[in-house]
């Protein structure tokens, strides 16, 4: 049995980034940079204006206002160059080329517009106002986005207005799903006495699809070793990172673990001092992964959440791997007998957290409405209102 702390750990040093890959960067939001991107121009790669109003060389304001002739416009994406005579007025608009020569933009709200020429009725006009200047956002050759970079749409957007339409990203790891129980039956079926519907496999393939994971396959088995072992083989031929649900427990039919070593995975830690998820299992084998997730479904999502999520994400190559981890205090009493650390469903907000009924490993009554996990370690068996505990925000909520 290890730790919290110490199979958290196990996790992080067992996983590397998976190999590089080109992707097109409008499909490459939740992907991160392998290698840096330098910019490959200037941005603006021209003057521009900020505002729609009038170019103007800001020397020939003064202090009673001053009429400048209007002799030309330029609009955005004119590809004429103009230049600004000093003594008058160019107008402009938002986002279009600042004429040679002029060296402010006066807004036309500070204006008024009389027989061809403009009233200027700002002063002092500072140099430079309004105005952006090339490379002001970045230089040519610049350093953009450095490798480990998580992209976003913003990063969408930034990459795309520098023309640069590919990237090398690390790819995404491709998942395969063990589901084991004689129980278990598939949902829209008749439920006869002693079965339960399987629905662990549909809740790790939802976290996968929200964490951008779409290579995902499902395989279920009845308890059969022969079974369970070559769905295993399979499952590992066929992708990074395999998740076994159920089966993982010390009864005469739980063959998962006895499968893993017949398949060649060495086991990495088996057994977490937690409650739920205690017969959690991390195994390897060359560099695939293996996670073997104990049936009971709160106890399987708790253990995706904590472990199998953060190794996703660093095999992506993301460094932030764990869930948002704040310090909330909690609005109600809760105790526990302190053999292991706990984590509880809880709805947070920011200015407490609250356990939700019905902690048991078997229910997924809290969790359905649950937005985070609060951590208590075994050494804090008790906590009364106002303390503060360590809460881990859920996906979807952050
Ligand atoms: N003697 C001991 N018994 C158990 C121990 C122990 O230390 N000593 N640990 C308990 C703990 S803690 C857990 S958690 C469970 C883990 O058991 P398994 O991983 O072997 O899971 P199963 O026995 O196959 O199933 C447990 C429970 O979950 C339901 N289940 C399983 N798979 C699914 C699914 N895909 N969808 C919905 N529900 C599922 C299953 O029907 C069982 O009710 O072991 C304890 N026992
Ligand atoms: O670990 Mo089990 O999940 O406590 O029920």
């Amino acid at each position: 049995m290890v730790t919290v702390q110490e199979a958290k750990q196990k996790v992080l040093e067992n996983t590397f980034p998976l190999p590089p890959e080109d992707r097109a960067v409008t499909e490459a939001v939740g992907y991160v940079l392998a290698e840096e991107v330098l910019s490959p121009l200037a941005l603006p790669a021209f003057r521009q204006s900020s505002m729609d109003g009038y170019a103007v060389h800001h020397e020939d304001i003064t202090p009673s206002g001053t009429w400048l002739p209007l002799v030309a416009e330029s609009r955005a994406g004119t590809s004429q160059p103009l230049t600004l005579a000093r003594g008058t007025a160019i107008r402009i608009f938002t986002g279009a080329p600042v004429p040679e020569g002029a060296t402010a933009i006066v807004i036309q709200e500070k204006t008024e517009l009389q027989d061809g020429s403009v009233h200027i009725q700002e002063y002092p006009v500072a140099a430079g106002q309004h105005i952006r200047n090339v490379g002001q956002q970045i230089r040519e050759g610049d350093l953009a986005m450095p490798a480990g970079t998580f992209l976003t749409p913003g990063s969408v957007g930034f990459l795309l207005g520098m023309n640069v339409l590919h990237v090398k990203v690390h790819r995404q790891p491709s998942v395969g799903i063990l589901v084991t129980g004689d129980e278990l039956i598939q949902p829209g079926e008749g439920l006869r006495f002693g079965q339960v519907y399987e629905s662990n496999s549909a809740m790790l393939v939802a976290t996968l699809l929200q964490e951008g994971i779409t290579q995902v396959s499902v395989q279920r088995v009845l308890d059969d070793p022969q079974a369970t072992r070559q769905a295993l083989e399979q499952l590992t031929e066929q992708h990074d990172v395999v998740l076994a649900t159920g089966g993982v427990s010390v009864g005469e039919y739980d063959f998962v673990g006895t499968a893993l070593g017949q398949v060649g995975v060495e086991t990495i830690f088996y057994k977490v001092r937690q409650r739920p998820g205690k017969p959690l299992l991390f195994g390897k084998k060359g560099e695939k992964l293996f996670f073997a997730l104990p049936g009971n479904p709160a106890a399987s999502l708790v253990c995706f959440y904590e472990y199998v999520l953060p190794a996703l994400r660093r095999l992506t190559g993301r460094t932030d791997c764990f869930l948002p981890t704040f310090q909330l205090p909690i609005t109600h009493p809760y105790s526990f007998r302190g053999e292991r650390d706990e984590l509880l469903k809880a709805t947070a907000t920011p200015t407490g957290v609250t356990p939700l009924e019905g902690q048991e490993s078997f229910i997924l009554r809290s969790f359905a409405v649950a937005n985070a996990l609060i951590y208590l370690p075994a050494s804090q068996p008790s906590v009364q209102p106002g303390e503060l505990v360590e809460v881990h925000l859920l996906p979807f909520f952050c």
